[in-house]
């Protein structure tokens, strides 16, 4: 809806009312056209001030309606009419103007924002571009690069700096109703023609072709298949180069073949995923607005290693106070340099103060007496962890939350060594924990929903995206994981190399392929802990055959591997070669080659050509597989958990929506033919036995991904 008043006189006053963020639902679109419609007829209002309830102008375009039918007047010939007015139209701009809002606002006359306001056409990352004539106002207004940087990254800019790009008039620290309000009143009867931003003639740089390619290769190059961006890049050029009707066009045409797209599908359902793991769900029903978190004001970090050092600059980054501990001396000295560099970069690169004031280092666990919550990122050794949480439950004050940093250790062993299991949670950040914005907070059995809550809150307030599962080896992320990388090690044994298999899922979209993500992260730590399992033994002294363990099979060439010392970029070899240790440019490595060639003639391998769609289906259908056994087990609740985890800790393409809502696209009946084949031509892979949830979802007729959760809870209510 939209509100009608009039004040100060003559000012009429249009109140977009569509709470939480006023975006622009049919009913607000009606409510507009009808205000306006009022506002220019009549005579006693002389100029027009449109602004948002509750300090939000406005989010855009109702992405909910998207999925539907769309009815209610169109946006564009109500934004036509705005601008056509023959009285001023004033947008007050507070909160956000994002999207159709900003839109809304390049129709007004005038623009006066907050200071504290956010503007932005982040449109791209809907899989979408701005198709309410923004693709043609904003470069008639500011320049090509200028619109070509906002509408291609879609990113939300300041006041300030809209300001300085021309597109606000004014920016206020009061109250910006009542700023545009006089200013309404001041330009009542001013001339208008100069202020319709569609008129306007593009600003001309001198190589406009030059310009373009360079935005189009930009954006191919960082959209890894994305195809929104590349509409952008087409539309604005189409302003630069056409007249404002035929370009409006041009927007229109692109808009239609974005908006049906399974790429803009897959982008709103992550907008809306990543909203929906901020209502996490325990098993027995605690829940996100049931369970308050408990204030924390001092927070401490046990470990100085890379994690320890990450988490650390996070938490300090949000103004918390931070006991910082480190047993070892030399350790805690070089942790106390690296971290007051990264605090200093970062708070360079923000414009802010760094707040190196916040933290106190010691070497004495004793220190962490007095704090809230505990978060222990020492190395991933169980003995040591135990160790260090027995200590923790000595010395802190009751009620003290502990939380683990752990990719996959057992969380409820180690509450078992606390005098509190309830206060224990596993908080388990991505490398670099001051960079990723994954955050998995882990439950077990004995958490409370409290010590959830507060660990969730703690999250957000630390940048991240907290998504809440339950315990089991390697949580949701890492559990997944192992399939897929298994996949990729066999896919090597029958005739695969790295580069093909990295290749075909790095066109997919993934940033790196299995391959370099296992050469980044170093192929150590898989080896110890499949070594920890009993599962990587040296040939000499292993009894059984070196392929199978336990009947199944099993590919020892990540062993092999380590046991020559190749670790990956940090010793200069591993699936790759490097021109030295720490370097990042992989290259081929013959000896690599060799290496296979000789491991297959030892086993009686013969290889094979293997193409990318097998190595799609393989490794990505075995990773689905293990994401529905997760769903079915409870660990995560929803298949938007799943997928959140994705997108934001493992390089899953966003455009594809994350691994469950990719299943849903590719056709669940498909994945589970795949699976069938694979697995009847490899019996030996568990893994590759398709999940009965898989089954049951394709028996009741394959429901779209967000009805799931209903078809889980009516599995688990059979049980
Ligand atoms: C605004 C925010 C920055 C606020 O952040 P904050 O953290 O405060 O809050 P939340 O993010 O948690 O959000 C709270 C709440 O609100 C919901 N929500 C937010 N924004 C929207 C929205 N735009 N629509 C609907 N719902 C919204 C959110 O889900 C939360 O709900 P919950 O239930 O969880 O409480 C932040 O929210 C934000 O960034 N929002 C998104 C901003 C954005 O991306 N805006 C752009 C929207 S797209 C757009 O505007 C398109 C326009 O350019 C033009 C559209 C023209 C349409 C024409 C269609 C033509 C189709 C032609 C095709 C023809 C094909 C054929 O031939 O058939």
């Amino acid at each position: 809806m939209a509100l009608f008043s009039r004040v100060s006189g003559s000012v009429g006053l249009i109140t977009l009312q569509n709470p939480p963020v006023n975006a622009l639902s049919a009913a607000v679109r009606q409510g507009i056209v009808d205000s306006v419609k009022r506002a220019l007829s009549d005579p006693e209002v002389k100029s027009v001030v449109i602004c948002g309830e509750n300090g939000v102008f406005c989010g855009g375009a109702d992405i909910k309606e998207f999925g539907g039918n769309m009815s209610g007047p169109p946006l564009i010939p109500m934004i036509h009419a705005i601008e056509a007015a023959n009285k001023p139209v004033v947008a007050a701009i507070e909160g956000s103007a994002l999207g159709g809002g900003l839109e809304l606002a390049l129709g007004c006359h005038y623009r006066i924002a907050h200071s504290k306001a956010r503007l932005g056409l982040p449109e791209v990352s809907l899989g979408l571009l701005p198709a309410a004539g923004g693709t043609q106002r904003l470069p008639r207004l500011i320049g090509v690069p200028a619109a070509l940087d906002l509408i291609t990254t879609g990113r939300h800019i300041t006041a300030a700096e809209a300001l300085q790009l021309g597109i606000v008039d004014q920016v206020t620290k009061q109250s910006t109703v009542n700023a545009a309000v006089n200013f309404a009143l001041n330009v009542a009867e001013k001339p208008l023609d100069a202020r319709r931003i569609s008129t306007f003639p593009c600003p001309h740089s001198s190589d406009l072709d030059a310009l373009f390619e360079e935005a189009m290769q930009k954006v191919q190059k960082s959209a890894r298949g994305a195809i929104a961006p590349v509409a952008c890049v087409q539309a604005v050029r189409a302003a630069a180069t056409q007249p404002y009707n035929q370009g409006m066009e041009r927007e229109k045409e692109l808009m239609a073949t974005l908006f049906t797209s399974g790429q803009a599908r897959a982008l709103q359902y992550c907008f809306f995923a990543q909203r929906a793991v901020g209502k996490w769900r325990m098993p027995n029903g605690a829940c996100w607005d049931t369970s308050k978190p408990r204030p924390v004001h001092k927070v401490a970090v046990i470990g100085l290693g890379t994690m320890g050092r990450g988490i650390l600059v996070a938490l300090a980054q949000t103004g918390l106070s931070v006991v910082a501990v480190e047993t070892q001396e030399m350790q805690l000295m070089e942790a106390k340099q690296a971290v007051s560099g990264m605090l200093e970069r970062g708070a360079k690169r923000r414009g802010v103060v760094p707040t190196l004031h916040n933290i106190t280092y010691s070497q004495n666990i004793k220190s962490v007496a007095e704090v809230d919550l505990v978060i222990e990122a020492v190395f991933e050794d169980m003995a040591l962890k135990e160790k260090v949480f027995q200590q923790l439950s000595a010395v802190c004050k009751p009620g003290t939350f502990l939380c683990t940093n752990t990719s996959a250790l057992d969380i409820d062993h180690l509450a078992s060594q606390t005098g509190n299991p309830e206060l224990v949670v596993g908080m388990h950040f991505f490398a670099p924990a001051h960079v990723m914005k994954l955050l998995e907070v882990v439950y077990g059995p004995r958490s409370s929903p409290q010590a959830v809550a507060t660990a969730m809150h703690l999250g957000k307030k630390m940048g991240k995206i907290g998504v809440a599962v339950g315990n089991c080896r390697g949580f949701v992320g890492n559990r997944m994981l192992k399939p897929y990388i298994e996949q990729a090690f066999f896919l090597l044994e029958e005739g695969g190399t790295p580069e093909k298999i990295d290749q075909a899922l790095e066109e997919f979209g993934f940033p790196m392929g299995v391959f370099k993500m296992s050469d980044l992260s170093g192929l150590d730590i898989g080896w110890r802990v499949r070594k920890g399992d009993g599962l990587a033994e040296s040939s000499a002294a292993s009894q059984q055959s070196p392929r199978i363990r336990d009947g199944r099979r099993y590919s020892p060439l990540g062993d092999l591997l380590c046991e020559q010392g190749r670790f990956g970029q940090k010793t200069g070899h591993g699936w790759y070669q490097y021109d030295k240790p720490g370097s990042q440019l992989a290259r081929s490595d013959p000896w690599l080659h060799s290496f296979l060639e000789g491991y297959r003639a030892q086993h009686g391998l013969v290889a094979r050509r293997i193409d990318q769609q097998e190595v799609l289906e393989r490794c990505l259908y075995v990773l689905i597989n293990e994401g529905f056994r997760i769903l079915e087990d409870g660990i995560a609740s929803g298949p938007e958990d799943i997928d959140i985890i994705y997108v934001f800790g493992y390089g899953w393409p966003r455009h594809r929506g994350g691994p469950m809502f990719y299943a849903g696209m590719v056709g669940l009946a498909k994945v589970l033919e795949r699976l069938e084949h694979y697995h009847q031509a490899h019996p030996d892979v568990p893994y590759l036995q398709p999940c009965s949830l898989l089954r049951r979802l394709v028996a009741s007729g394959s429901p779209p991904v967000n009805t799931w959760k209903e078809v889980i809870k009516k599995v688990r209510s059979q049980l």
